[in-house]
């Protein structure tokens, strides 16, 4: 059960060529076109539109595609999930391979379809709705009973001292790991009986960035764009929109690996958005992202949240959640501690002083004193 703000007591290639520049400030000249362009996508994005693949058993392809009752963990592989070995599609090859993916807009029509039908506990106004969420591994608990809702329309923040829980939390409701208890419904629709359709109405930014990173980044967004059944037209224009947004659009003939971690981490959340989803589940989308990348990132969820999308995200930037979230959950050793508004959670302290409050103190410092004797 969430508790309310103050329930609990605290617990005890080479990169050369890398160089764009200018760049970062080409990206910001364009916020008007953030603002027309990708909630025009959003509108423009239909169930029809969207397909679903048998996904690659690949943390990337997970994370953007839908594939069955479970898709193993994009993290750390838990133990009683497949472990998975990335095997990316050659950058070599041509594009027109991924066309041959098992893609069947029909089926995944049909789930939605039955989803709707069939799911009592969908309701219009909760985009997430977790009850009696429980994972563990091993002797360990990592999720203790969490009951979380996210309202349509919010921007939503999960923020945890580190092993908190909010990684296994969020791969969790992505469908990419599968709970020992508790339910995961979706924009209304249930988690594990429509997987499907759950994740069809997602789009997932998972915390590490493996991807399939001998693709160049043009053709790895085309293949989260095939993956998710967009014609060909529509990947290009909305991989150019994207790539213009986020700053990548010099970067996009490059193979991935070559990218430094925040343009990776851009890439895919360009990736995460190029559906359209109702829902984006972002694990640390801001983390080694430079602060005009994340100043454009952020317009482009504001507006996406204000046009009816659902954001939620983890992030260890307290005065960033403090500014951006409508709605702040705290999570320490996978218990939620305090959840609310902004203003209900910090309860009259900042928000980062509230939430060394609820997690209480990590380190000891003493005892490091060996470190000043500079013996080597
Ligand atoms: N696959 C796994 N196998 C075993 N233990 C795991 C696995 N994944 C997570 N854990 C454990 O579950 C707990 C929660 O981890 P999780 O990654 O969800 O934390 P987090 O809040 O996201 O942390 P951080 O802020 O450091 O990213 C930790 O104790 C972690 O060691």
């Amino acid at each position: 059960m969430p508790k309310t703000a103050a329930s609990k007591p605290a617990a005890s290639q080479p990169k050369a060529d890398a160089a764009e520049p200018g760049a970062s400030k080409a990206a910001v000249q364009k916020p008007e076109r953030l603002e027309t362009d990708l909630p025009r996508i959003a509108a423009s994005n239909s169930a029809s539109e969207v397909t679903e693949a048998h996904a690659p058993r690949d943390s990337a392809a997970a994370a953007h595609i839908a594939d069955g009752p479970e898709t193993p963990s994009i993290t750390k592989p838990p133990i009683d999930a497949e472990v998975t070995s990335p095997s990316a599609p050659d950058a070599d090859s041509s594009l027109e391979d991924s066309a041959s993916l098992d893609v069947d807009s029909a089926a995944a029509d049909e789930a939605v379809t039955d989803s709707a039908a069939t799911d009592s506990a969908a309701t219009d106004s909760d985009a997430i709705r977790i009850r009696g969420l429980v994972k563990r591994f091993g002797d360990s608990t990592a999720v203790a009973d969490i009951d979380l809702t996210v309202p349509v329309g919010s921007f939503y923040g999960l923020v945890g001292p580190n092993g908190a829980g909010k990684t296994t939390t969020l791969s969790i409701i992505a469908g990419l790991l599968r709970p020992d208890a508790g339910t995961v419904h979706i924009a209304g629709i249930d988690q594990r009986a429509n997987p499907l359709a759950a994740k069809k109405a997602m789009g997932v930014l998972p915390d590490r960035l493996r991807t399939f990173d001998r693709l160049t980044g043009r053709q790895l967004l085309h293949y989260y764009g095939q993956l998710r059944g967009l014609d060909r037209s529509v990947i290009e224009k909305r991989t150019a929109d994207l790539a213009r947004a986020f700053d990548l659009t010099e970067a996009l003939s490059r193979v991935v690996s070559d990218y430094s971690a925040g343009m990776t981490k851009k890439l895919m959340l360009a990736g995460a958005l190029i559906h359209s989803p109702r829902v984006l589940v972002l694990d640390e989308p801001f983390e080694a992202v430079d602060p005009v990348s994340s100043g454009v990132i952020l317009d482009i969820l504001r507006s996406y949240v204000s046009h009816g999308g659902t954001v939620i995200l983890s992030s260890h930037g307290m005065d960033l959640v403090e500014r951006v979230c409508s709605r702040v959950a705290v999570i320490v050793g996978g218990e939620v501690l305090a959840e609310g508004t902004i203003d209900d959670v910090r309860a009259g302290q900042t928000l980062a002083a509230r939430f060394v409050e609820l997690s209480g103190s990590a380190g000891e410092v003493e005892g490091l004193e060996w470190l000043h004797t500079f013996s080597a």
